[in-house]
């Protein structure tokens, strides 16, 4: 894929250099590098620890004041039963293989899709088809025609056949997939050996609540368990309306079997997720859906995928709703504000796309699943899920622990029902059931209405029924016309009760962090060995960079003013003291991804006037102090462009870079 993969600029992907620019400015590590290194874990460094806070603060902004959602913060440590009844006990699976001869465990749906998608590229460059999108590319073209030297040709009905797995690879079994490994001869590519048949491994970390292994728990897999937990206090809370969204950023924890691909395969990360409640009722039609209806998103969806393009159209929103290629307005709705977010933290959009699940990736309960993907070096990656999770998670917490998790809601219009009631009477099956008298009780509230029915029939047949309940004796309870009579009454019915439908966007904030770094990288072109990472000025982890021209005392107290202003104007800043040429300083700073500069000369002495510096042009212009301050200030907050600020401040020539 790499080798497909462009910058910004056009310029083919240099992973290597990219991922030592990241080492170099201690964007990220691997954890615990004295004793070895976790895989799958990573410390941020000081840069990525303030990308990553300035998109979060974006996303707060974005979704939860604009949305008017409830934030919470919930328990990461969760009872075994919790994740039982949701069905990750049960199904947070994955398959894994093992290469017996060096121990290494592979996780089996990415073993087959790696090797396949391996032999696959292999047979395109062999058979000389464009595989790259800048076909002009001269250094593309060399690479290329490298790799084609040792491509291997496959049949057509071996290419049919491999398309065909890769396409319903979900679908398969343990077993099946096991077959797919002896069939095609699937090796670990790493070493050439065979591996073990697969075998099943549950994701999620365990532990125990407390010193007694009575209480198994779970670190979560994802926050939702606890915003579905919660739904009855958030309802309260707002004042008993939907629709209404909780939302919650914190970590999850899940074991992956191989975790690769840097920051996009780990064991711990941050997520945003948001579970909007809605009325099933109605359509789940979002009050601000014609806000945004006429926008257009590129959509690849199951028909696309089927017939093996994988091409999206740009559709509106409006007409993707109407037409039922997207299920609802809700759904629609929030694909819309998470294409907004994405562009407004610095997403490349031509790197943006929204893929439909195929039928057999989504989960039996859901409507309608899309996946924001991002395209970087490593493919096309999913960042957020964006799923119609109907009213799965309410539904199974309520049948587990009773209490129910559902919306009532007062109708306009009550209206009369008649219905069968079982009545009992309790003077008389209390002495006669005994310790079963509450189980009675609740297996007659318990009965459907044809139910009911049916035994005031029995009832009247044979002058007694039975329930499904233990006696105290032994046997089962036995209720005689004495205790028990079924009537219809009528009752007025003045509320509706539901289980309410969730939409859920869930965000994986570490997968949006590199792929957007990989967005921004770019090399000037004049010298190779300089690379930018273009940050917006909104996301940018530092804002502005202060160099002296040189080291000399005199500008000390202009340095010290500016700092002053910058902390004043809560702007972050870092200082560049160092004795390097200034072109060396300010390209250091770029790759940290720096917006402005802001340089301190000698006329800056003569009459506090500085020049400032746009990262990505290398433009600079000279103002006074208030006038630089202001200028960087209204750019953060996107209230002004640099082109805005550039026709308006007098230019400054220089040939410093
Ligand atoms: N191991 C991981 N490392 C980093 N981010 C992850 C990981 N697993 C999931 N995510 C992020 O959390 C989001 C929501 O999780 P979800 O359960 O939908 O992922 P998933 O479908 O299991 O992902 P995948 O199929 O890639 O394992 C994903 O879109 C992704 O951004």
């Amino acid at each position: 894929m790499s080798s497909d993969y462009v910058t910004q600029k056009g310029q083919p992907f240099d992973r290597a250099a990219f991922e030592s620019l990241l080492r170099r400015k201690v964007f990220l590590w691997q954890s615990f590098e004295p004793y070895g290194s976790v895989k799958g874990l990573f410390d941020y460094g000081p840069p990525l620890e303030s990308l990553e806070n300035e998109i979060i603060q974006i996303w707060r902004e974005h979704f939860i004041r604009t949305e008017k959602m409830m934030a919470l913060k919930c328990s990461m440590l969760t009872p075994y039963e919790v994740l039982k009844t949701s069905g990750h006990v049960d199904r947070f699976a994955d398959f894994m293989c093992k290469d017996p001869k060096t121990g290494e465990i592979l996780r089996t749906d990415h073993l087959i899709a790696d090797v396949l998608e391996a032999r696959l590229r292999s047979d395109k460059e062999a058979r000389g088809e464009q595989v790259a999108e800048k076909e002009e590319d001269p250094k593309l073209k060399k690479k290329k025609a490298k790799a084609a030297k040792g491509a291997v040709k496959l049949d057509d009905a071996v290419r049919d056949e491999y398309n065909h797995v890769l396409a319903v690879l979900d679908d398969y079994t343990g077993e099946g997939m096991g077959e797919l490994i002896k069939k095609y001869d699937i090796r670990n590519p790493t070493t050439g050996n065979e591996v073990e048949p697969p075998v099943s491994v549950n994701l999620m970390f365990q532990t125990q609540i407390g010193a007694s292994s009575n209480a198994p728990a779970f670190l979560r897999p994802e926050t939702a368990q606890g915003q579905f937990l919660s739904f009855q206090k958030l309802f309260e809370f707002s004042d008993g309306q939907l629709p209404f969204a909780s939302a919650s950023i914190g970590y999850s924890f899940r074991n992956e079997l191989s975790p690769r691909a840097g920051l996009l395969r780990v064991r711990e990360f941050l997520m945003a997720e948001i579970e909007h409640f809605v009325d099933p009722e109605g359509g789940k039609k979002h009050p601000k859906f014609s806000a945004v209806k006429d926008i257009k998103l590129p959509l690849l969806s199951r028909t696309t995928q089927s017939s093996g393009s994988t091409k999206p159209e740009y559709v509106a929103i409006g007409d993707a709703v109407a037409s039922k290629l997207v299920d609802n307005e809700t759904l629609g709705y929030f694909l819309v504000r998470i294409m907004q977010f994405m562009q407004k933290i610095g997403i490349d959009m031509n790197k943006l796309r929204f893929r439909q699940h195929m039928e057999n990736e989504m989960a039996h309960y859901a409507s309608d699943c899309w996946d924001c993907e991002l395209l970087n070096s490593y493919g096309w990656t999913e960042c957020v899920g964006c799923a119609d999770r109907s009213a799965y998670d309410l539904s199974v917490h309520t049948k587990a622990t009773g209490v129910p998790l559902s919306a009532r809601e007062t109708l306009k219009e009550p209206y009369e029902v008649e219905e069968w009631v079982a009545v009992l009477d309790k003077k008389k099956s209390g002495p006669k059931f005994k310790k079963a008298a509450k189980d009675v009780e609740n297996a007659l509230d318990a009965l459907a209405q044809d139910m009911k029915e049916k035994l005031s029939l029995d009832m009247e047949k044979n002058g007694k029924v039975e329930l499904g309940v233990e006696s105290v004796e032994g046997g089962k309870v036995e209720l005689e016309k004495d205790v028990v009579t079924f009537e219809k009454q009528k009752r007025m019915v003045t509320t509706r009760e539901y289980v309410p439908n969730v939409i859920e966007p869930s965000f994986g904030i570490g997968r949006i962090l590199y792929s957007l770094m990989e967005h921004s990288y770019w090399t000037r072109e004049a010298d190779e060995a300089r690379s930018v990472l273009s940050f917006p000025p909104s996301v940018a982890p530092i804002k502005v960079l202060v160099v002296p021209l040189q080291r000399d005392v005199r500008f000390k107290p202009l340095v010290e003013q500016l700092e002053a202003k910058l902390d004043a104007k809560h702007i972050s800043y870092r200082v560049d003291q160092s004795g390097v040429s200034i072109g060396k300083r300010y390209s250091r700073n770029d790759e940290l991804g720096i917006p402005f500069g802001i340089t301190v000369d000698f006329e800056s002495i003569e009459d506090n006037t500085f020049t400032l510096r746009d990262r990505d042009s290398t433009k600079q212009v000279r103002a006074s102090e208030h006038d630089i301050v202001r200028a960087i200030s209204r750019m953060i907050k996107g209230k002004e462009t640099w082109e805005e600020v550039a026709a308006r401040l007098p230019a400054f020539e220089t040939s410093q870079e």
